[in-house]
């Protein structure tokens, strides 16, 4: 089932951060990343999509129509993961898996609930945090946490704010392959945020860039991450370099 976002509108009380923006339809099985400065409604846009910010436009997976659902039906097809997980939750990670997953109308009994929070927590590589609890977990292992709810219910559009902002080099690369693995077994769209522009590019099927509440350009990491565009959008003169195998290399001459 493919996600389309078409004409959407969102803003807060009597600002309007996003204006109309529509993307191209994206296609089960892929992965996309929405990249652009700070504050460019790159957030916002995936909490709109989420339903977790009020929205007005049309988004739709396949045949169903995500705006007309209510937050709990939404939930079924849809998961966000945030920029930063609540710090003071006085609970194992195992049981805020298992609580991510039952607040879902998916879940079925308490015992499979806690045999699907495992195999997540398994699939994210974290079995070993089951029981430790997440106030005392680091930065990094409180966010691989956060992705295993997340996917604990297997949602259709999975969307994860900055996910490996807080991750070392090899748990940045683990995250991303994870991403696309997670896309192609649940033929589900994944829609990431993230900053470091060559990471888009390598983990993503295609690349969103938003500046100011809008798309500037959409398309293939090579289409989408040019010169032009990062003296645009980022106010830098650079130079992108293709290294084959949809790898490309950013290199910063100066700033504008
Ligand atoms: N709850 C809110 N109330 C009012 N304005 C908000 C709220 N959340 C975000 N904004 C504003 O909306 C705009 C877009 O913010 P958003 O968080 O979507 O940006 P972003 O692209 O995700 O930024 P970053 O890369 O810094 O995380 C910003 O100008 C921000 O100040």
């Amino acid at each position: 089932m493919s996600l389309s976002v078409q004409n959407l509108t969102v803003g807060y009380r009597d600002r309007t951060v996003i204006s109309g923006l529509s993307l191209a339809p994206i296609a089960a099985g892929q992965v996309v990343s929405l990249v652009g400065p700070n504050g460019a409604g790159k957030s916002t846009l995936l909490r709109a999509i989420a339903g977790l910010t009020p929205a007005r436009g049309d988004m739709r997976l396949g045949d169903l129509n995500l705006g007309a659902m209510s937050i709990s039906e939404r939930a079924r097809h849809v998961a966000y993961m945030p920029q930063t997980l609540p710090q003071d939750v006085a609970l194992t990670v195992l049981e805020t898996v298992i609580a991510a997953l039952e607040a879902s109308p998916v879940a079925e009994s308490h015992t499979h609930s806690a045999d699907q929070a495992m195999q997540a927590l398994v699939k994210v590589g974290a079995a070993e945090l089951a029981s430790r609890r997440l106030d005392r977990l680091s930065g990094g292992q409180r966010q691989i946490a956060g992705l295993a709810q997340a996917m604990v219910r297997r949602p259709k559009v999975l969307l994860l704010d900055e996910p490996t902002s807080a991750l070392d080099l090899r748990h940045q690369l683990d995250v991303l392959t994870l991403a696309r693995t997670y896309a192609r077994e649940n033929d589900a769209v994944v829609i990431m945020v993230l900053h470091d522009l060559q990471s888009a590019a390598r983990a993503s099927d295609h690349i969103v860039v938003l500046s100011d509440g809008a798309v500037k350009i959409e398309g293939a990491p090579q289409q989408a991450i040019t010169p032009e565009v990062l003296a645009d959008v980022w106010q830098v003169q650079a130079r992108v370099e293709n290294c084959g195998r949809g790898l490309i290399q950013v290199m910063v001459d100066a700033v504008l």
